[in-house]
């Protein structure tokens, strides 16, 4: 049996009005680290409200350790973790009294699950006496992390765990949240940030409420088919809008500090460097490259949104 599964789920707001999430269906394993990868306003906040028995689905079916999350909504709230985006302490309780509060609403002790959280909590122990609204990001993720683990759920519901929070503190979250499955916790978690995806062990790529593609990151990189290229020069604005006109250019876009592209197969890098710098650019420099899982989810997105025209 899977830990989560979700058929045809669709939410709407406003009467109907604002479509979030879109007749979608996937399964979480137990044990598994899933990841929902999209952009803001993709739909990951409603999946998991529905997911976490807090908002009713429109349509469809979901059920989480088969319970179902309407029907079985109080046997779910139980056995469950939810860390919400925002707002999931309580900012005038310190850390010691978060935690406390949390056992306690799941009839609980910090005592009876300490070794659950003990690799998280000793990170943040020496400030258990600080106010919640008084910590820093890493430090309020790692605290809404063990609130969440407190009652020792079955699965865990980690709603953009990382916003906000410094590239190092990042790291270690993920590595906790590793360690976590390794204990067999089921976790589904969402992130807009792309170079996560590569922690989980599969994906769902979501846009507009609708899942683009669903597989192992490995698997999502493999199905870019064709050759991209990074290009660099000495200025980027002129680069993007010159690969835009260049006959042979499939796609283009910009990349941090280089404009990644794709071309008809047939073009020879000579003819690319010749026509960028018969229009005044110097320092051209043209690579093949990997494509990265974000590569890819533009390259769906595209897709996408010409589909919709
Ligand atoms: N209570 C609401 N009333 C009206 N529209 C809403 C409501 N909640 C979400 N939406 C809209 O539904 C869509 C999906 O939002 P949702 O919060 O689920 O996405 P998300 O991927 O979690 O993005 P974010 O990270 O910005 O929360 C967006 O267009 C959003 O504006």
């Amino acid at each position: 049996m899977s830990a989560i599964t979700v058929k045809n789920l669709t939410k709407t707001y406003e009467k109907g009005k604002i479509l979030a999430v879109d007749n979608i269906s996937f399964e979480v394993g137990k044990g598994e680290l899933f990841g929902l990868i999209g952009p803001d306003g993709a739909g990951k906040t409603s999946i998991f409200r529905m997911l976490t028995t807090l908002l009713l689905p429109d349509k469809g079916k979901a059920s989480v350790d088969g319970f179902d999350v309407v029907r079985d909504f109080k046997k779910i709230r139980n056995t469950v973790g939810y860390m919400p985006g925002k707002f999931s302490l309580y900012q005038d309780l310190t850390i010691e009294e978060n935690l406390n509060f949390f056992a306690t609403v799941f009839n609980t002790t910090v005592e009876e699950n300490y070794s659950l959280i003990k690799d998280i909590y000793i990170q943040i122990e020496k400030f258990k006496t600080r106010r919640a609204g008084k910590l820093s990001g890493g430090m309020k993720q790692k605290l809404a992390l063990c609130c969440a683990l407190i009652h020792k759920p079955t699965t865990l519901f980690l709603d953009e765990p990382t916003t906000g929070v410094d590239p190092v503190s990042r790291k270690e979250f993920w590595d906790m949240l590793k360690r976590l499955k390794e204990q067999g916790i089921t976790i589904l978690v969402s992130t807009p940030y792309m170079d996560e995806a590569n922690r989980c062990d599969r994906i769902a790529l979501i846009q507009s409420g609708k899942i683009l593609s669903i597989d192992t990151p490995a698997a999502i990189i493999n199905s870019f088919s064709e050759k991209l290229y990074a290009i660099k020069a000495n200025k980027m604005y002129p680069l993007l809008k010159l690969l835009e006109l260049f006959p042979q250019r499939k796609s283009s876009y910009a990349f941090g500090e280089f404009a990644h592209a794709v071309f008809d197969p047939q073009m020879e890098d000579n003819e690319l460097i010749k026509y960028l710098e018969e229009r005044g650019l110097k320092q051209i420099e043209i690579e093949i490259i990997e494509p990265t899982i974000e590569d890819t989810f533009i390259k769906l997105l595209s897709r996408y949104n010409h589909a919709q025209e």
